[in-house]
């Protein structure tokens, strides 16, 4: 047995046989651990004892499934002891409310039934960061540093940053939702250099680029022989990113068997070679992304809602960039710097002009978009401050565009045309050009059979 941390732990939960199960786990790791029934009690144990983690139910018999009484005592203890690390136990589904807790400050949660292991991990996790800060108070918190550069400062994003700076240092699954081009990559990998796991790997697998045949090879494996073309073994994503975190993007375009497939996998945390009957355990962190309404297709039965459980303890929503316009001038100036950096051009500025346009434009292909758009400015531009032709230019596929009138789906076939034509058929430089992931270009050229 491992030597107890000289950790104070109390639990307060109106259930007996959890109290009981809880204490006699954490009492084999931990050098005391108190409980509780009556959360009437916990100013008095909260003021008088110093307690390290406090493992909190969020739903106490007066008030069963709010988590009102919850978030009150939650806010008391902070009061006393702003110091104290607070694990909410929330019941399965709670997705909300844990999101909502963990932004009123309390480290982490838990789900009820909860995985021994899992709870531990948590309750180590929380008294770890408490000690770690008490020991520092004055010195800056020793949580990872992202080196991922996310630009903005709306509102909007601030909460969404701060979210996600929450929950990178738990072990939640993450999914993100959001537009094409909103940063929902770059999202997932800030939660990843935020998080515990940062010195492990972060693979990213785009789930709309991999067909439904190569599936299951891609994400778990094969063996050599286990189909004609698996002339070796191969490792699939999911061992690869083991220890680290795994990023399944465009999670709502596979199929329903392939949904069970991935649903196996997350619940049984192993995967099985194709062609091989040997499982081997995967320890990976889930973040999940799509630019679709999940919520309805699992509604209309497109997809699986025990999938969605599993896969969305906390949600992130990502807004357009034409609903965070205060982002836009930083975010052009940031591309405006990058990219005069990489071609060396001596371009310095925005006009006011231009900046003013570039508010006002909607960027239905929102920061890919924007971010292309100054790039070809930058290259093509003949002075030192862009001008809002540089960036607005009429050219060929927009005159074009015109011509056909304004039904939309025509506009789209002939834009994604053009840009094919100006590409020479090379789908990267294609949906590049037109500030489209790859596969977002691929269903669309499905879509209008080009
Ligand atoms: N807030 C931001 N600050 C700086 N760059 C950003 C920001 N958001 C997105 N980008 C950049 O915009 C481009 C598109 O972002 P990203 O690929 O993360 O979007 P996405 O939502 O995953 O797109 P898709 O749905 O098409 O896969 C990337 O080059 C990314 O680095």
């Amino acid at each position: 047995m491992t030597t107890p941390l000289p950790g104070k732990i109390l639990i307060v939960d109106d259930d007996m046989d959890v109290l009981r199960a809880a204490r006699l786990l954490l009492k084999r790791h931990f050098q005391q651990v108190d409980f509780e029934r009556n959360p009437q009690k916990i100013p008095y144990l909260v003021t008088n004892f110093e307690y390290d983690v406090i493992l909190l139910d969020m739903n106490f018999t007066r008030d069963l499934s709010s988590g009102k009484e919850g978030f009150e005592w939650l806010d008391r203890i902070l009061d006393i002891r702003p110091e104290v690390a607070v694990v909410l136990f929330t019941a399965y589904g709670d997705v909300e409310m844990a999101v909502r807790a963990i932004k009123a400050g309390a480290v982490d949660f838990v789900l009820k039934p909860w995985e021994n292991d899992k709870l531990l991990a948590t309750m180590q996790a929380a008294y770890n960061k408490k000690h770690g800060n008490r020991e520092k108070s004055t010195a800056p918190l020793t949580m990872p540093q992202s080196d991922v550069n996310i630009i903005g400062s709306s509102q909007a994003m601030v909460e969404v940053l701060d979210t996600a700076a929450r929950v990178a240092g738990t072990d939640a699954n993450v999914l993100i939702l959001g537009e094409n081009g909103t940063g929902k990559d770059l999202l997932a990998r800030h939660i990843h250099a935020l998080s515990m796991r940062n010195k492990q790997a972060f693979v990213s697998v785009d789930l709309g680029a991999i067909s439904e045949t190569l599936f299951e090879s891609e994400l778990f494996g094969h063996v050599k022989g286990a189909f004609t073309d698996a002339r070796e073994d191969r490792t699939g994503r999911f061992e690869e990113a083991n220890g680290g975190t795994i990023f399944l993007d465009e999670l709502g375009n596979i199929s329903l068997p392939l949904q069970a497939k991935l649903l196996t996998v997350l619940q049984n945390r192993s995967v099985t070679r194709v062609g091989s009957n040997k499982t081997t355990p995967i320890d990976v962190r889930l973040i999940t992304a799509t630019n679709r309404n999940i919520q309805k297709m699992a509604a209309e039965y497109q997809f699986r809602q025990d999938l969605l459980y599993r896969i969305n303890t906390i949600e992130i929503q990502l807004p357009p960039l034409r609903e965070r316009q205060e982002d836009i001038a930083p975010l052009a100036e940031y591309f405006l710097e990058k990219y005069a950096t990489k071609y060396k051009r001596n371009v310095t500025a925005l006009h006011e002009s231009l900046l003013q346009q570039l508010r006002q434009y909607d960027w239905p292909g929102n920061i890919r978009e924007l971010q292309h758009a100054m790039e070809r400015a930058v290259i093509l531009s003949q002075g030192k401050v862009l001008l809002p032709k540089d960036v607005f230019m009429k050219n060929a596929v927009q005159e074009e565009t015109l011509n056909t009138g304004y039904n939309l789906e025509e506009m789209e076939r002939n834009i994604i045309t053009q840009a094919m034509k100006k590409c020479n058929g090379n789908i990267t430089e294609a949906a590049k050009e037109l500030g489209l992931s790859r596969a977002a270009l691929y269903r669309r050229l499905e879509k209008y059979n080009i």
